[in-house]
């Protein structure tokens, strides 16, 4: 091997005019700077947006190989064309030439191996400690430069150990190797300190002082070094290339694992589940085969988010995508489509029973408890079922049956599955229907508010009303809300609507304003929906400012089920509307989840209770209980208590000896048209005055 390299390096000196013309120095240094400089131009070209500052290392890494190799061909001319004294030149020149040699390979190693590692501040650590070694290297060298005469192997006699070990070459390797030693307890370092020390005895070991080994030095040391620096830098170009390919296909893989994984559980996104089921499709087609699609949604997730916050939420959500990989079997497909919902495809089904087995598996998986970082937490789960091809002909439909059967299973009270009907399509298409009326009926407001009123429970007062919407069907007569809110929010029509809601409830304040009506408030329901649009707030104003309606006699009111969407963002709306003089109640209190939190957390003046809460009052201990500590809550807040759907006398002599402030019910009156409504409520303003009087 040394051999070859001798006998290209003679080949290339007789090819450029032999010992006569170009130095063998000249030749071995020129052909080496050509190299450097060809990985320089390579990495420049190769510069990349993403991470200029490893690009940049690599950069001053080659650079310096390739000023070292300039340096020796300019050092190898000078004596090839006899400018300085030879001498002279052997004094400085080899310590100077094994300095920079190693520090230039070190350098770009130390840097290689922090840009395989991706840590570009140990690299720079590296680079610097690689030029502290080469000062203290030339410090060495020179202060022993009197003793120095590597120009002279028969000098070589007579030296100490001392001299070897100060000798530039293996003091720069002892310093390395300290180096890495070093460096050893923030990176594993031990084959660095190992190799390092082989060279530095390699190093002494050739300088001991014996004419055999001088002549071993010329002509086995020198091709072998030689060789071994042209095949390292061969080796680095490699290393450099395979790097870029690597690196190319991580970038590649990193893409994918983006564009089609979740990152926070690791399992397949919406759009790679999509392809599979998909796939799913083709290949039941082919083999005629069932396959059925599980929609999963944690039943409190919101509220888990809410009270133990997001980071716990997602810990949760990272333990039940596990908790759900091992209910399932090799084949099957376990999706996260977004937030708490998950979806699973199972292939191949040999029977509903099948599926049920698996989705009762699931759900008491899912009620086990949950043990998490900081705390433990239990929750469970809602499952909808739909098969293919029994319950939609492709992937859309699927996995919206799948959700819509989702929906019933936690309408019919959570924690439980509920398998896709014929009953279920008939009532989505019901709902499509109504959907398309409600345009048209939009666009003709064909629609009414009535009016039910609010009574003081002490003095039996109308001291407020609410205004519901009902819908003037053309074919169909009046139809009530319970049949048509729902759908106006899912579609979004319910911004057009619940303008026209508050545009109409103002416009009717108004006139009763103008026919002396006083002490009193409109409560408008505002759907939760309506606070997500951007224009929201400005649409309120307008129509206030066009009706000179003061907000202080508009109370509106949400459900909670509405506070659940997007708890900071209602909340600064909220906090605005209160601010503008809005009063604010929060309507069917009890029915939600975390009432309590959200009474504290946002600025309600008033609180409804739900009328499921007041039927049962005096007769069922358990509602009045809740009856009872729901006043005693809010008298705790300050908030004003209204008793909703109150029916008979005895509902309402119990409420006001519990001492619930105001009642709403049929007991009072139906909600009625504006002007049935006007009647009783002028008559109760001129009852109440001849009695004050
Ligand atoms: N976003 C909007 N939602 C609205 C609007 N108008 C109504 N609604 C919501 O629809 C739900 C059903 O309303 P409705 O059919 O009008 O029923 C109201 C009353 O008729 C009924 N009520 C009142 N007193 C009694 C009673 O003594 N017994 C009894 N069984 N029912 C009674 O309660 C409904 C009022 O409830 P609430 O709003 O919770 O105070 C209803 O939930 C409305 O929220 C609208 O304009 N926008």
């Amino acid at each position: 091997m040394p051999e070859f390299f001798n006998v290209i390096l003679d080949f290339m000196t007789q090819f450029s005019g032999g010992r006569g013309g170009i130095d063998h120095n000249v030749v071995q240094f020129g052909l080496a700077a050509i190299l450097w400089g060809t990985l320089l131009t390579y990495a420049r070209a190769r510069r990349k947006e993403d991470n200029p500052e490893r690009e940049r290392l690599l950069i001053f890494a080659f650079s310096f190989g390739l000023v070292r190799e300039l340096f020796m061909l300019g050092m190898a001319f000078i004596l090839a064309l006899g400018l300085v004294e030879h001498q002279l030149l052997h004094v400085v020149f080899p310590p100077l030439e094994h300095s920079l040699q190693y520090a230039a390979i070190f350098a770009v190693a130390g840097a290689f191996l922090q840009f395989l590692r991706r840590d570009i501040k140990l690299a720079r650590r590296y680079l610097l400690g690689s030029f502290l070694s080469l000062a203290v290297c030339y410090a060495a060298t020179f202060w022993w430069w009197g003793s120095y005469i590597y120009a002279n192997p028969s000098s070589r006699f007579g030296q100490t150990w001392c001299d070897w070990l100060f000798h530039g070459t293996a003091t720069f390797w002892l310093l390395i190797a300290l180096f890495f030693a070093w460096r050893g307890r923030q990176c594993s370092s031990r084959p660095l300190v190992l190799s390092a020390l082989g060279c530095f005895f390699f190093a002494v070991f050739l300088k001991i002082p014996d004419m055999a080994f001088a002549e071993l030095y010329e002509h086995i040391y020198t091709p072998i070094s030689h060789g071994a620096y042209l095949l390292g830098i061969f080796l680095l170009v490699a290393v450099y290339l395979r790097e870029q390919a690597r690196e190319g296909k991580r970038a590649k893989q990193q893409i994918m694992q983006l564009a089609y994984y979740d990152t926070l559980s690791g399992l397949p996104n919406r759009s790679l589940f999509y392809d599979r089921l998909q796939q799913a499709l083709a290949l039941a087609d082919r083999s005629h085969n069932r396959f059925a699609l599980l929609f999963l949604d944690l039943d409190n997730f919101k509220a888990i988010n809410d009270t133990y916050g997001h980071a716990c939420g997602d810990q949760l959500l990272k333990a039940v995508a596990n908790r759900l990989r091992g209910c399932l079997r090799m084949g099957d497909t376990l999706a996260r489509l977004g937030g708490d919902e998950f979806i699973i495809l199972l292939p191949d089904i040999l029977g509903t029973n099948a599926v049920v087995t698996v989705a009762d598996k699931i759900l008491q998986q899912m009620q086990k408890e949950f043990q998490l970082d900081l705390t433990q937490l239990f929750t469970s789960a809602s499952i909808g079922i739909a098969f293919y091809p029994e319950n939609g002909k492709d992937a859309e439909e699927l996995m919206k049956h799948a959700d819509v059967a989702m929906y019933a299973a936690k309408e019919q009270g959570r924690s439980r599955y509920h398998l896709f009907s014929n009953e279920m399509h008939r009532r989505i298409v019901e709902r499509h229907r109504i959907a398309d009326e409600l345009r048209v009926a939009l666009q003709n407001e064909d629609f009414v508010l009535h009016y039910q009123p609010q009574v003081d429970i002490v003095s039996e007062k109308i001291v407020g009303a609410e205004a519901l919407v009902r819908w003037k069907h053309p074919q169909k007569g009046l139809i009530m809300p319970g049949n048509f809110i729902e759908i106006a929010e899912e579609t979004g029509q319910i911004q057009q609507l619940g303008e026209w809601i508050f545009k109409t409830a103002c416009k009717q304040l108004k006139i009763w304003l103008n026919q002396g009506l006083d002490d009193f408030k409109l409560a408008i329901n505002l759907s939760a929906h309506r606070l997500e649009h951007s224009d929201f707030l400005s649409k309120v104003e307008k129509i206030l400012l066009l009706n000179n309606i003061n907000p202080q006699q508009i109370e509106l009111e949400l459900t909670e089920s509405g506070m659940l969407r997007d708890t900071e963002k209602a909340l600064e709306l909220l906090n605005h509307l209160k601010l503008r003089g809005f009063a604010l109640a929060m309507d069917d209190f009890g029915t939600g989840y975390s009432s309590l939190s959200y009474l504290k957390r946002y600025p309600f003046d008033q609180v409804k209770i739900d009328k499921s809460f007041i039927k049962g009052i005096n007769q069922n201990n358990d509602d009045t209980v809740l009856v009872k500590t729901i006043l005693s809550m809010a008298q705790h807040l300050k908030l004003t208590v209204v008793a909703e759907g109150v029916e008979t006398y005895e509902q309402l002599a119990y409420l006001r000896e519990l001492g619930c402030d105001r009642a709403q019910g049929f007991y009072f009156s139906r909600p009625v048209p504006p002007d049935e409504f006007a009647e009783s409520l002028f008559a109760s303003q001129f009852n109440s005055e001849l009695s004050s009087a």
